[in-house]
């Protein structure tokens, strides 16, 4: 059975991220939107994750920002992947020449196959709990017996934390885990403690 990877998101501080790395986690998000309480700096985010060991992918995370702003952040963060948050569409997703996943917001969409079927450029998809127009990061979960009906990769994300990601992979076997507030102290600030937890309880599923 395939390895479930994992995406830390929201991350504000290199100490966290560099723990992370050390880790073996996947992937990391930088919010780039100011709606969010995980609003990173361009700059900062560009000093993270130049400290970075290599291989791990960095994700620029928006939510119905202005393409002016995203280009900016672009050329500065040079991130590896794009995640829209909000009501981009396909154009718009496609329009930065980068592979991008789509946020789908599972309060909203009954249909997640035909949701995904507009987005036929997408890398993939992150399944969050949230309504459409809110945003994600709210350490809120999605009923986890709905089956996505996907053949293309997509993370769970909303709501999952060490004690519960084990189950989750379980009942979904997503492609990979995405985290924010299940491992932190507050919105931006990870916690070491649950960090470790946490990849500890996805690595426990993937020798099962
Ligand atoms: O994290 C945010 O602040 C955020 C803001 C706007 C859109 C998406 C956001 N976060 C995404 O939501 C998931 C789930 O978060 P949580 O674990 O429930 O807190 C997070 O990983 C981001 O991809």
């Amino acid at each position: 059975m395939n390895r479930v990877r994992i995406k830390f998101c929201g991350m504000t501080r290199s100490e966290d991220a560099m723990l992370a790395a050390r880790l073996g986690v996947d992937a990391l998000g930088f919010v780039f939107t100011r709606k969010s309480r995980r609003f990173v700096d361009p700059a900062a985010a560009t000093g993270m994750i130049r400290r970075l060991p290599p291989l791990i992918s960095s994700v620029a995370l928006f939510m119905d920002d202005e393409p002016a702003w995203i280009r900016q952040v672009i050329s500065m963060v040079r991130p590896s992947l794009l995640q829209f948050h909000g009501e981009e569409s396909a154009t718009d997703c496609e329009g930065y020449g980068l592979p991008f996943l789509k946020g789908v917001p599972m309060a909203s969409v009954t249909d997640v196959a035909s949701y995904a079927a507009g987005f036929a450029g997408a890398a993939g998809f992150l399944l969050d709990a949230h309504a459409r127009g809110e945003a994600g990061g709210q350490g809120v979960r999605f009923d986890w017996t709905r089956d996505p009906g996907l053949d293309r990769p997509w993370l769970l994300a909303g709501g999952i934390d060490a004690g519960n990601v084990g189950e989750a992979i379980r009942l979904l076997r997503p492609h990979a885990v995405d985290v924010s507030s299940g491992i932190e102290s507050s919105p931006g600030i990870k916690d070491a403690g649950r960090m470790r937890a946490f990849v500890s309880a996805v690595q426990a599923t993937n020798t099962q």
